[in-house]
């Protein structure tokens, strides 16, 4: 499978504390690649290169043939919006928003109409499970439907590639479990790459396959399935 997504020999320091060592990653259209290693490890720091929120100190990320970092930052910005999706731990809702509206937000910034966008935003809080709270606040639904309503988010838009950064480490075991088997099969089937960080292998277990990072340096696991 051709990557769509590749990370070659990243290095990036934060003053003199070095996060990537010499990363290297790829993923292919509709693999779920699954990044783990201890806390402190550099994870974070590489999904951000990886979706070009951090440019790498030496190294290059590529996407669809393109050099991110010969991108400027309003072309970084542009491309996250139009073909990358987020979910990450907490605090992802805008809490004045409805959850329905909070779904379609990614459609309403890219420029669809109310009703369009609500219309499409509906469909995925169904297939999330959580089309009872769409008129209720983030502050008024629990975690899990919190979480599954940014999971639908993140997908509204049909990203080629849907990041998250522990995307379950704030439910109980069940929820999280639940959460993951909706977003896998949801990027599955819409052919979204996903790159999945989590120290938890029952998180992992989710994945295709699996990188760990260590000091910065990440080392490919074959078959995590
Ligand atoms: N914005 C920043 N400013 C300064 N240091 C940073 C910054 N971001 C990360 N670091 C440092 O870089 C190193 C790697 O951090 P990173 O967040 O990538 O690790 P991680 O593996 O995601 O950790 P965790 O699992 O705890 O979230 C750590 O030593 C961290 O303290």
């Amino acid at each position: 499978m051709t990557p769509l997504l590749t990370a070659t020999d990243l290095h990036k320091s934060y003053g003199s504390t070095p996060a990537l060592a010499g990363a290297s990653f790829a993923v292919a259209a509709g693999e779920v690649v699954a990044v783990m290693g201890p806390s402190g490890s550099g994870k974070s720091t590489l999904l951000h290169c990886l979706a070009g929120i951090v440019l790498p100190d030496s190294g290059a990320v590529h996407y669809a043939g393109r050099e991110l970092s010969a991108l400027s930052d309003s072309g970084r910005s542009a491309l996250r919006r139009s073909d990358f999706g987020f979910v990450f731990q907490f605090g992802q809702l805008v809490p004045e928003l409805t959850c329905l509206e909070n779904a379609a937000l990614p459609l309403r910034l890219a420029g669809a109409g109310r009703k369009e966008a609500e219309a499409r935003a509906a469909g995925w809080l169904e297939r999330l499970e959580v089309d009872d709270v769409r008129h209720h606040r983030p502050g008024q639904v629990s975690g899990g439907q919190g979480q599954r309503v940014a999971v639908a988010r993140a997908l509204v838009n049909n990203p080629r590639v849907l990041f998250a950064d522990e995307p379950t480490g704030a439910l109980d075991s069940l929820n999280g479990e639940r959460v993951m088997e909706l977003l896998t099969q949801a990027a599955r089937e819409a052919g979204s790459a996903v790159v999945l960080v989590t120290h938890e292998s029952r998180v992992a277990a989710y994945s295709d396959r699996e990188v760990v990072v260590r000091d910065g340096k990440s080392r490919d696991l074959a078959g995590a399935v």
